[in-house]
Order: C-alpha cells, then structure tokens, then sequence
C-alpha cells in the first residue's frame, strides 16, 4: 500500500496542540510530511539509530516528537512564504530532526543534515524541541550554510550565531527571547535581543555584551560564538523595535523590513570570512537595495550599528 498524506496531530511538550501534515505508510502513520520541498521528517533516535515516530492513529503520543515536527514545519513555511525560499539549500533539502538525542542532553544542535534535540535534565532545560525558536534557530544555521557560510570562530562565528537567533526571535514571532519556553531553572530564556545584558552568559558568568566595547576576546566557546552574537542581536532588535541605548536614539523599521534586510544582508553580501564591521556595511548596502539610499531603513541600520559600537 502506497503513502499517503494526512493530516495529524498531538500534544507538544507543554500540552499545545498541534496540528501537523504526516503519512500513512505500511500499516502506521508516520512523522513524514511530503508536501513540504522533499519533505519533512522528524525520528526518534534511539541507540543511534533513527527509528521512525509511528502511530496506530493520527494521534501522536510523544510530545517532543510532535513539537520538533510542527516546528520544523512552521519554519520552512517562515522561510518559503517570507524570502520564497525552498529549505535551507533553496532546493527542497529533506528537513531531517531526531528527538531524544543523547541522555537528557541539556542542548540541540545542527549537524549540516540533522536537527537534534536533547531531552534536557528537567534542571536546566525541558527539552529543547519543546521550543519553536530552538527549532527556527537550527534550521538557520543550515541556510547560513548555504548562503554566507560564516566561519563558525571568533567575529564570523557570532554572526553565523547572531543570524540564527535573529531568525529564530523571527519565526517565535511574539517575544525577542531565545529559549524563553525550555528553561527549566526559572530564567526569562536563554538569549535576548531586546536586552542582551538581563541574561548572564553561563561560560563566563559576565551579562551578554551588548556593545562592542564589551565584547568577549577568549577562547571558550570557538571564540565567544554564542556570546558575542548579542552584539549584532541588539543591533538587529534595534532596527526592528528602536530606543535608546548608549546615548544613540534609534527608530526602528518593523519586524518585517528587518527580515528582509537581515536575509538579504545574508544571502547577497556577507562572505564566510566577514566580520561585524562588513556585517554593518552588508545591512546598509541591503537596506538600501530594498528601500532606498535616504530611507528611514538606512537610517536604522547606521543608527542601530552606532549604538552598539560597531563602524
Ligand atoms: O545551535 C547552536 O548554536 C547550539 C549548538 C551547540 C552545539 C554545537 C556543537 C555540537 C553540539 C552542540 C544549540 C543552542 C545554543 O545556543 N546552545 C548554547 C547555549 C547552551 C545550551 N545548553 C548548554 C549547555 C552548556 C553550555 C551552554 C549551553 C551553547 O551550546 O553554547 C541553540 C539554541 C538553543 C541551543
Ligand atoms: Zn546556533
């Protein structure tokens, strides 16, 4: 008997509903959507193997299953209908995530080919699939793969980071936290762009920088990949939303001008070696090819990029 597609659905992690796109294939239903580019498909990974999430009916059971797969879906939908752009090659590339990777693994990752997410200690983290913006965050990183490429070290790094989180505060439309939902220890979240200095970053115990002047110059973390990102996430909240910071007024454009000046930034300007003084002159350049050498757009960036330090 031959796949065929239905729609599903489940409880996620925190007991949301959703609804979701699966299949009916050899007796069970599965978590393989068909409809998205050359699908979408979510494992439970299990002794290093990947194992179908099956279901004697189109309710699925496991919650972190469920999530990874809505998740995985609501951002190729983000990435389609906002930049038309088709999976993270711009080719359909199969969206593959495992869950339940590792023992209550406190993290998630992308490996090029996989989303993986922990289970987390109930600790420090409920498990990471439980949040959409983990899931957006991922996915990123394989568009930033096919696009910039940005070395994952030092300057170049926080931006392949910065663009992840900008993206993934994006696509979690309602708040600019990462990991505001799997935070088991009572924190706001993980990250913010609207005030990178609320959070404590947990390698050096020091607030997230949020000017350049602050910025880390170690070594942990390929060079403070996931710490000095919060440089380029205020600027980028700064385009967006405006304020204050630092004595620099700016007024911001909207989520939806950002966007497209952050993707475009990213897809058209921005090389595998760049750093945050290219990245100002990638979004000015961007913001200019979309709205204008004089336009309020321009103006954010210049400002926003003044704000936190970087010329
Ligand atoms: O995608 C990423 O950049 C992070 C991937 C980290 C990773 C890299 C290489 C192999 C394995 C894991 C995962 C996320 C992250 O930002 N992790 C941070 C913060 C973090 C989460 N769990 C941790 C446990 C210990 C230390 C730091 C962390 C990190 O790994 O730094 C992204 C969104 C949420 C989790
Ligand atoms: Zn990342």
């Amino acid at each position: 008997n031959a796949a065929h597609e239905v729609t599903a659905f489940g409880y996620g992690v925190f007991g949301g509903k959703q609804m979701f796109e699966a299949s009916y294939i050899d007796g069970l239903f599965r978590l393989h959507d068909q409809t998205r580019g050359q699908g979408v498909i979510t494992y439970d990974y299990d002794n290093n193997v990947n194992e179908d999430v099956t279901s004697v009916s189109k309710m699925f059971r496991d919650g972190a299953a469920v999530d990874a797969h809505a998740n995985s879906q609501k951002t190729y939908d983000y990435f389609k209908n906002t930049f038309n752009r088709n999976s993270v090659d711009d080719n359909g590339q199969r969206l593959l995530s495992r869950v339940h990777v590792g023992d209550n693994w406190n993290n998630a990752s992308w490996n090029g080919v996989y989303m993986s997410y922990g289970d987390g200690d109930g600790i420090r983290f409920h498990p990471l699939a439980g949040g959409l913006d983990v899931a957006a965050h991922e996915m990123s990183h394989g568009v930033i793969q096919h696009t910039a490429s940005l070395i994952y070290r030092n300057e170049s790094g926080a931006l392949n980071e910065s663009f992840a989180d900008i993206f993934g505060a994006m696509v979690d439309r309602d708040d600019w936290i990462i990991g505001e939902d799997i935070m088991a220890n009572g924190a706001i979240g993980l990250r913010s762009l609207e005030d990178p200095a609320a959070l404590i970053e947990n390698r050096t115990q020091e607030p997230y920088p949020d000017h350049w002047s602050k910025r880390y110059t170690g070594t942990l973390d390929n060079g403070g990949v996931h710490i000095n990102s919060s440089i380029n996430n205020k600027a980028a909240y700064l385009v967006s939303e405006g304020g204050e910071h630092y004595g620099v007024q700016v007024t911001g454009v909207g989520r939806e001008a950002t966007e497209q000046i952050y993707y475009r930034a990213l897809s058209h300007y921005l090389t595998a070696s760049s750093n945050f003084a290219m990245m100002r002159q990638a979004a000015i350049q961007a913001a200019t090819d979309l709205y204008g050498s004089n336009s309020d757009a321009v103006k954010a960036v210049q400002q926003a990029y003044n704000a936190v330090g970087v010329y």
